[in-house]
């Protein structure tokens, strides 16, 4: 079966000259039909690149280096048109702020008539009505109502329901979810993420969630792929990543989710140390500064990432390939 999306040895620099250091580093990854993808780092580990390049969205002046297949056809080997043609017609974006999305001085309905241009089947008519049954699928009890309201008007959940109705009007194969519950409560992130899980099903496609929190990794994603300074430095299903991470900062991140915390604290734990910048990293192993279990050999020999079990894989010196 075709992936719905595939990178291989993926990097990006802000930058058309190849001298300059890559924001994201040989990045290697698939999402296939009914899955759920957890892209997890803190900031500066380079998602929001990532999710700039699967979109089509990265500045002119970036170059990128590699595949990035979106159902078996190189996007980033595309014209820019028709790029914007594919992808515009396949892949939808939520991102955290629904503002990014929405306009802020055109009514919603107008906006939800106007997301489904792609659609000459349907006239302006056709096109409301289903506007308005989607915003009901979100769970909106007065569709009718909010179709006439400014995305001002809104609280931020509600937005966040209207920008996944707009997504979801595309009908895309593939879904990708910028940080969309980080401004939320934590009620309302329960049902946006919920909200997700039923649009996957519903698209019958896969979805790519962007986050930095564990905790949303693992109750929504199937895998995940955890990035650290531009790189994947441990990737495999959720599962088992969360009852046996393999790599030390993947380690570190889950002792950072509330969830993994069995006394109920105000402070939670924060990794010490920052994410390096692209042009400033450390010899070998770039966490080797941050992390806890670092070995001299780590401080200068370059970790690549090997086999750490059955659709596994760990960037880290102490993880022991499989005989
Ligand atoms: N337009 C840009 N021009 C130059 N460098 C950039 C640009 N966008 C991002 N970068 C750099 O790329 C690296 C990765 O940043 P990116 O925003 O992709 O990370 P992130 O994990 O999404 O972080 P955040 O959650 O803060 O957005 C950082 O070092 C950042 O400074």
């Amino acid at each position: 079966m075709t992936a719905v999306l595939d990178l291989t040895a993926v990097s990006i620099r802000y930058s058309r000259d190849p001298k300059v250091a890559p924001a994201v580093r040989n990045v290697t990854l698939t999402v296939e039909e009914g899955e759920t993808l957890g892209l997890v780092g803190e900031s500066g580990s380079g998602k929001s690149s990532l999710a700039a390049a699967m979109t089509g969205l990265l500045p002119k002046s970036a170059r990128v280096d590699g595949a990035i297949r979106f159902e078996g056809t190189d996007i980033a080997a595309m014209a820019p048109d028709a790029r914007r043609r594919l992808l515009g017609a396949s892949i939808a974006t939520i991102a955290q702020d629904p503002f990014t999305s929405l306009n802020p001085v055109v009514r919603i309905g107008r906006q939800l008539v106007e997301f489904q241009h792609w659609r000459s089947d349907l006239d302006r008519k056709a096109r409301w009505a289903r506007a308005t049954e989607m915003l009901k699928q979100v769970g909106l009890s007065d569709p009718e109502m909010r179709m006439k309201q400014f995305p001002h008007q809104l609280s931020g959940g509600i937005r966040q329901r209207v920008a996944i109705a707009a997504a979801l009007l595309v009908a895309p194969r593939l879904l990708i979810a910028d940080e969309p519950t980080t401004a939320l409560d934590a009620t309302t992130e329960d049902q946006i993420i919920e909200l997700i899980r039923e649009a996957r099903e519903a698209i019958e496609g896969a979805v790519v969630f962007i986050t930095h929190d564990m905790g949303v990794v693992r109750r929504l994603c199937d895998k995940v792929a955890v990035l650290y300074a531009g790189e994947v430095v441990e990737a495999g299903p959720v599962a088992e990543i969360f009852t046996a991470p393999k790599h030390p900062y993947t380690k570190a991140l889950l002792a950072c989710d509330p969830a993994e915390i069995e006394v109920a604290t105000r402070n939670l734990p924060t990794i010490p140390g920052t994410v390096p910048p692209p042009d400033d990293r450390p010899d070998g192993c770039v966490f080797a500064p941050r992390c806890p279990e670092a070995m001299a050999a780590c401080r200068t020999k370059d970790p690549a990432l090997r086999n750490a079990g059955p659709g596994r894989t760990a960037a880290c010196l102490l993880v022991e390939e499989p005989a």
